[in-house]
């Protein structure tokens, strides 16, 4: 058995998120040792994110041009799948992660490689990918960044073939001739309309409508586009069972009589839930089920362990698991220096407030979908007293932006103190116009104040203007 060694702070999994609660904690002057037994970076460094927004920008850039007089006439091509695939290799460092080891170093954080679960309180084992074996006992806090895994439908015969889960589409090396898409949340929302455009002939399968938790009009207007890129849209479908003929096709038998969707290869993008399997929870009395955790990520009932992003299971999404672990490091160096106590106060820097009713999330489709804060059923189930205010973006600005722009906007807004709680934008590029909604929200703007931000001319902000004029300002 290795000696075991002391350091202030272990944390597993060096995802986006471990490294930066990682970088907090050292930079708040706490020894740190992170454990990573795949790439350093993790998922949407080489899996997701990035190699999946590699995927779409391509088509969207071309379709931007296609929309406008005078450039459409110069698009003469088709996208070229190979320069596709090779510029998404270059987003990923063709999987090798040597930039992401040397920032770690350069930032004073040991790295181990290896995989590690907890063996007690406070106390860690590793067996590195080196055939060593490391013993770590964290003096002040062990924080779990291990992410998530895919959740796998009950669906007879999935088992038993080989289909792609999100990691293999994404990193996919050829662009199947047909592709079957299961499940119809944002992977596989996005992923069809990437291979679509890419040259598959692609089917989406989802038992329900399509992003079920985006407005109608928002998901209208995201199903017209991918049907306009020829996706065979099946919705509120579920499927008997599925197989691989002899030929090799996958055959997914439809329920109902809905028939067979043959394709060369099937997508599964059922959502995924936090990886908390193997990795000792048992060992301290947890199962290794969702997580309860306060404001600064502290596990109920532990004051030393720690959950941050997708393993925590609140939100999944970088940005917001990166954000949960600034908190969460800010939060671990105050409780070592003493200065903090219990809670931190809502919005300070050890605080994850913004959780609560102000996240911002991306559809990366075309026309896009951002949103950010709470929904208008969101705001209801709540209990709040709401209004919303929408119409679709049609100014100076969404007109030069392309000769046939679609797009809508939502505000809701809380009636009792006049300020914003959501806001939902759905066109081509509106991903860029969410963080002044993010401001609005978070800084709790009230309306009259909001009057005041003039929207410049001619851009596509100034449906701002339309919606608080609707709204009656
Ligand atoms: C197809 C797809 C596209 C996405 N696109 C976006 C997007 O555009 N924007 C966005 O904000 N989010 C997106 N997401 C979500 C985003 O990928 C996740 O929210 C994010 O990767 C979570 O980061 P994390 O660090 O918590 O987990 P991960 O990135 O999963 O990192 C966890 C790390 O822990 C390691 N690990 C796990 N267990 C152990 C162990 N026992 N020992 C050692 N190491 C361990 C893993 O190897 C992994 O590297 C997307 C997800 C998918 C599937
Ligand atoms: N642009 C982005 O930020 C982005 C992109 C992709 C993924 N993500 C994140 O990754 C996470 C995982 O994405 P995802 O698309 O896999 O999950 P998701 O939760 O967004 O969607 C899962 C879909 O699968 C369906 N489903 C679940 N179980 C099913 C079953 N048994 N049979 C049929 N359908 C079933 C659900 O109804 C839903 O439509 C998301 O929570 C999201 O936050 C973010």
């Amino acid at each position: 058995m290795a000696q075991t060694r002391t350091v202030d702070v272990v944390i597993i999994g060096a995802g986006a998120v471990g490294e930066n609660a990682a970088d907090k904690v050292v930079q708040g002057g706490l020894s740190a040792v992170l454990i990573e037994a795949e790439l350093v970076g993790g998922e949407c460094s080489y899996w997701a994110c990035m190699p999946s927004k590699a995927l779409l920008r391509p088509g969207a850039a071309l379709l931007a041009a296609q929309s406008v007089a005078g450039s459409r006439e110069a698009v003469t091509q088709t996208l070229d799948a190979d320069a596709v695939l090779k510029r998404r290799d270059e987003f990923t460092s063709h999987w090798q992660d040597d930039s992401q080891v040397s920032w770690v170093e350069n930032a004073g954080i040991e790295l181990i490689r290896g995989h590690a679960w907890l063996t007690g309180e406070r106390s860690v084992e590793v067996a590195g990918n080196d055939g060593g074996t490391h013993v770590l006992h964290a003096t002040h806090a062990v924080i779990l960044a291990t992410g998530s895994v895919p959740t796998a439908p009950p669906l007879p015969g999935l088992a038993d073939i080989e289909y792609w889960g999100t990691r293999e589409a994404t990193s996919a090396q050829t662009v199947p001739d047909r592709l079957t898409v299961f499940g119809g949340g944002v992977s596989g929302t996005e992923l069809a309309q990437a291979f679509a455009r890419l040259g598959s002939s692609v089917t989406l399968v989802a038992r329900g409508d399509l992003l079920t938790m985006y407005p109608t009009e928002a998901r209208e207007l995201v199903k017209a586009g991918l049907r306009a890129d020829g996706v065979d849209l099946r919705l509120h479908t579920s499927a008997d069972s599925v197989q691989r003929n002899a030929g090799g096709e996958v055959e997914l038998v439809l329920s109902e009589g809905g028939g067979t969707v043959t394709s060369d290869e099937l997508l599964v993008s059922t959502g995924r839930h936090p990886a908390l399997e193997g990795l000792g929870l048992e060992s301290i009395g947890l199962e290794p089920k969702k997580l309860t955790t306060d404001t600064t990520g502290r596990v109920a009932g532990k004051d030393w362990l720690y959950a941050v992003g997708d393993a925590a299971g609140k939100v999944l999404l970088t940005h917001q698991g990166k954000y949960e672990a600034r908190a969460t490091g800010t939060a671990i160096v105050a409780r070592a220096a003493g200065t903090l106590h219990g809670d931190p106060a809502p919005w300070s820097a050890g605080a994850q407030t913004a959780n609560d009713g102000a996240v911002p999330n991306v559809v990366f489709t075309d026309p896009e979908i951002a949103s950010v804060g709470l929904s208008l059923q969101q705001a209801r189930d709540g209990g709040r007293n709401v209004s919303e205010v929408s119409l679709p973006i049609a100014v100076a600005g969404s007109a030069l932006y392309a000769d046939d722009y679609k797009g809508w906007a939502q505000l809701v807004i809380d009636e009792d103190d006049k300020t914003l709680l959501g806001a939902t934008f759905v066109g081509p590029d509106v991903a860029e116009l969410l963080h002044s909604a993010t401001i609005a929200v978070v800084g709790q703007v009230p309306l009259e104040r909001l009057w005041h931000a003039v929207p410049s001319y001619p851009t596509v902000s100034e449906v701002w203007l339309r919606l608080l004029e609707k709204y009656g300002l």
